[in-house]
């Protein structure tokens, strides 16, 4: 375990906090956060070690004075425990006895924003603030209104432009500005940041300073409004909108403050909205989720354009180049061949028949050899209808059951086709011109199925890139200019490149969705059907499109209709939305303040069993992972918050069992194919039962065997409880009588179940889905909880 303060006020670019503890001491800072805890093996846990990746000094560890109302002479290295937890949401390092507001949570907002030092009253005195603040003002006052906003942020700021790296102005002039207001805390630090970064020129980190400080925007969202705006004054609601900045340094905002006026400021204020971002909901994470979803187009802007925060310098290790890691694979398990017993449904005119060997399938030899390396010998139920089904240049809506081989369902026909006919993308050229287009929702994920297509185009002429937010766009570019036929990418920096004139999209012959519903729903739909009308882009008719997922709501069903031929085919296999029966489930009824022994008991039964454990927030992933650690499980996390490299190496570190235990939110839900997960926690359950099925595939797959444990609190979770039991028979698991209780009472109680979701049994042109008693279509097409809980996991 690793701790670094917050990483992107202090740290540097290799994660380590670069900043002494004096400067905390001078600048009134007396309370930081634990930011990340990573590859810190727990025999290191001691303060020789933390103090190091602190940059401290032993001797300046202890020379600190113990926190406020506390003798322990460690207390400045304090961790927090699960009550504080529970209080405040916000586990705090306290560096040295210090008055930051709202130690017990009350105030936990600004707390936060480490106001620290002097001020504490001042609360929203800033008049220019206006409107923005008011419309949402009592329960932002009543979490985090009370700001010191001026004295605290002013000496942060002035900290953070010490940290700055280069000493550039920029940094200065933020902080000055941010001292006005308290946006300023944000908008200066991240005009320091800027500018150490900006290649293009410095200006624009110190007006983005000025307008934040002054302006509304400044609280956290003026961070980018500001910033974007180039010093308007009037930016606090465009700020607002653009907070959600995948660098992860809006966290503590989000998850109280900013959380819950974004929430207000969606719902075009009042004190309702206002309230449920700063309720329970909002700062736990949920809420301030849900209203964060609107702003997927902001990351488009995150996440590739340069213009839109400070660069991203990431540049990954290459992948193996050698075959023998090129074509590493795990076994398929015992019950590979029950797949061939899954009710297969075919509808859609005129289906091509199934083959039943990848011989029928007419691969060449490249290929053919290519899918044998890959260990494959007979093709999965997927593979034997949508192979052909894609060779016949039908579209394809898929939908099978997590783990069961999507990936080379929809690669292997593509690539044949490319064999067959040649491909033109070349390397000579300026603007690269793919002739397939795989979209997908995570970085992880599309970097997986990348990995896929260069295995199965190995010793091709085929050349497939991946681009994906997070990593370093002058090298993207410089990836995609080398030749590129087959482009996997995240939306957002799909459109930056769009944009930047480097990827052409006339001689796209294929686009597939994977996760097609989660690309559809109300995060993705928008970058979507942008990406289909952008210039170039084949209609519809010209194109084939491929929509693969394990799960389908109606809703959405319908509406990826729009991007499909009229006669395109539907496959299910199973049960649409199913979950995958190799999994054992089991649901444990707990409470809320039991789970965390519930969770260490399982794990110590365990053992050295590969694990995820599901949490709902990005903050909960940092403090149940913190605790994991402490308790000497070693453990890494995955979320929205962590910067690429700590992402990109949590998952290494999982796949080769470095840390067996993998504390994630939901952007680790779909599509991940790790080997030997044996074991998935939902220490929260899920927004939706969709995710639910997503999380819980990934044990138990490619006819292997894998245990779910799901935590289910009534107290919260009971808008899950139907479709829970409806997903538990389904996949022929056992049914607590409790859960059975739980899900008749809600049933006719709740006329909404905004978790639930409606299945669908099957092609929704049949009009065949349950609705007996699930809510119709037309209220879950509201924005829903699932699209949201992990808004910003996603890209
Ligand atoms: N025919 C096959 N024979 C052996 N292994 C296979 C076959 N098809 C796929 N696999 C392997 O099964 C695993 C799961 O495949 P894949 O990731 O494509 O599943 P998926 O259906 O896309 O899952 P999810 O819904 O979670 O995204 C992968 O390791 C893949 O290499």
């Amino acid at each position: 375990m690793r701790f670094q303060i917050k990483r992107d006020q202090t740290t540097d670019s290799n994660g380590s906090a670069n900043h002494s503890l004096d400067s905390f001491k001078k600048k009134n800072l007396f309370k930081t956060r634990i930011g990340r805890y990573i590859d810190f093996p727990a025999h290191e846990q001691n303060d020789d070690v933390i103090a190091g990746h602190l940059s401290f000094s032993r001797e300046a560890l202890h020379a600190c004075p113990p926190a406020t109302g506390s003798s322990e002479k460690k207390s400045h290295l304090k961790l927090p425990n699960m009550d504080d937890w529970e209080e405040d949401q916000s586990p705090v390092v306290s560096c040295s006895s210090g008055f930051g507001l709202g130690s017990n949570g009350s105030d936990g907002g600004f707390k936060s924003f480490y106001t620290g030092g002097a001020g504490n009253d001042k609360s929203n005195s800033e008049g220019t603030e206006g409107s923005s603040w008011k419309m949402t003002g009592d329960s932002f006052r009543g979490r985090g209104g009370r700001g010191g906003s001026r004295g605290g942020r002013g000496g942060f700021s002035g900290f953070k432009s010490e940290i700055d790296e280069n000493g550039s102005d920029g940094g200065w002039n933020g902080g000055e500005s941010r001292g006005k207001g308290r946006g300023g805390f944000r908008g200066g630090f991240r005009s320091g940041s800027r500018d150490e970064n900006d290649e293009n020129g410095n200006d624009d980190g110190w007006k983005g300073g000025e307008s934040r400080g002054r302006g509304r925007g400044g609280f956290g969202g003026g961070f980018r409004g500001g910033f974007r705006d180039g010093g308007n004054e009037d930016t606090g609601r465009r700020g607002f909108g653009r907070e959600n900045n995948e660098n992860g340094n809006d966290e503590e905002g989000r998850g109280r403050g900013r959380g819950g006026f974004r929430g207000g400021f969606r719902d075009g204020g009042g004190d309702e909205s206002g309230k449920r971002g700063f309720g329970r909901g909002g700062f736990r994470g949920r809420n301030e989720e849900v209203f964060s979803k609107v702003t997927t187009a902001d990351k488009l802007d995150q996440e590739g354009s340069e213009n839109a925060g400070p660069k991203v310098v990431y540049v990954p290790p290459p992948p193996p180049e050698e075959e023998s890691s090129i074509f590493s694979h795990y076994a398929t398990g015992i019950n590979f061949d029950k797949y061939d017993d899954i009710l297969v449904d075919v509808s859609g005119s005129n289906p091509p028949k199934a083959i039943m060997t990848f011989e029928e399938a007419g691969l060449c030899d490249s290929l053919s050899k290519n899918v044998s390396k890959s260990g494959y010998v007979k093709p999965t139920p997927v593979q034997k209808h949508g192979i052909p089904i894609i060779s016949a240049g039908r579209d394809l809506m898929a939908c099978a059951q997590t783990g069961s081989g999507k990936t080379a369902a929809f690669l292997l026909p593509i690539l044949q086709r490319f064999m067959t006919d040649g491909v033109a993308a070349s390397k000579f050229s300026e603007i690269q011109e793919p002739e397939a287009i795989i979209v997908a929702p995570t970085r992880e994920l599309i970097n997986q199925i990348y990995l896929e297509a260069r295995k199965f185009a190995y010793g091709t002429c085929v050349r497939p890139v991946v681009v994906y937010g997070g990593i370093n766009t002058g090298y993207t570019i410089r990836e995609v200019l080398k030749g590129c036929n087959v482009l996997c990418a995240t939306p957002g920096r799909l459109h930056d490149l769009i944009g930047r004139g480097k990827i052409g999209l006339s001689k796209v012959r294929y686009l597939v969705l994977d996760e097609a519903d989660r690309m559809l729903d109300m995060g993705f739909e928008p970058e979507m059907r942008k990406l289909v009308a952008s210039p170039g882009m084949p209609s519809k008719e010209e194109r084939q499109t491929l929509m693969f997922s394990a799960t389908y709501p109606e809703d959405i069903q319908r509406m990826a209709a729009d991007f499909l031929k009229v006669d395109y085919i539907f496959l299910a296999v199973g049960v649409v939305g199913g979950a995958c029966s190799d999994v054992e489930q089991t649901i444990v009824q707990v409470d809320q303040y039991s789970k965390r022994d519930q969770l260490l008991e399982l794990l110590r039964a365990t053992g050295n069993e590969r694990t995820m454990v599901f949490v709902e927030t990005k903050r909960s992933a940092d403090f149940i992972a913190t605790f994991l650690c402490q308790e000497k499980i070693s453990t890494t996390s995955i979320h929205g918050d962590r910067e690429q490299r700590e992402r990109e190496k949590a998952l290494s570190d999982f796949r080769l069992g470095q840390c067996p235990v993998l504390v994630a939110t939901s952007v680790a839900a779909r599509g991940l194919d790790i080997e030997q997960v044996q074991h998935v926690v939902n220490f929260d359950m899920p927004s939706s039962i969709d995710e639910y099925v997503h999380r819980i595939g990934r044990t138990g797959r490619c006819g292997n065997t894998g245990r779910a444990v799901s935590f289910f609190n009534p107290e919260s979770d009971t808008p899950l409880a139907r479709s829970l039991v409806k997903v538990l028979s389904g996949a022929q698991q056992v049914v607590p009588k409790w859960l059975e209780e739980v899900a008749f009472s809600a049933h006719g109680t709740t006329g909404f179940n905004p978790r639930g979701k409606v299945f669908a049994s099957t092609d929704s042109r049949k009009g065949g889905s349950f609705k007996s008693d699930e809510p119709p279509p037309s209220q879950t097409s509201a924005p829903s909880a699932a699209a949201a809980a992990d808004d910003e996991e996603w890209e």
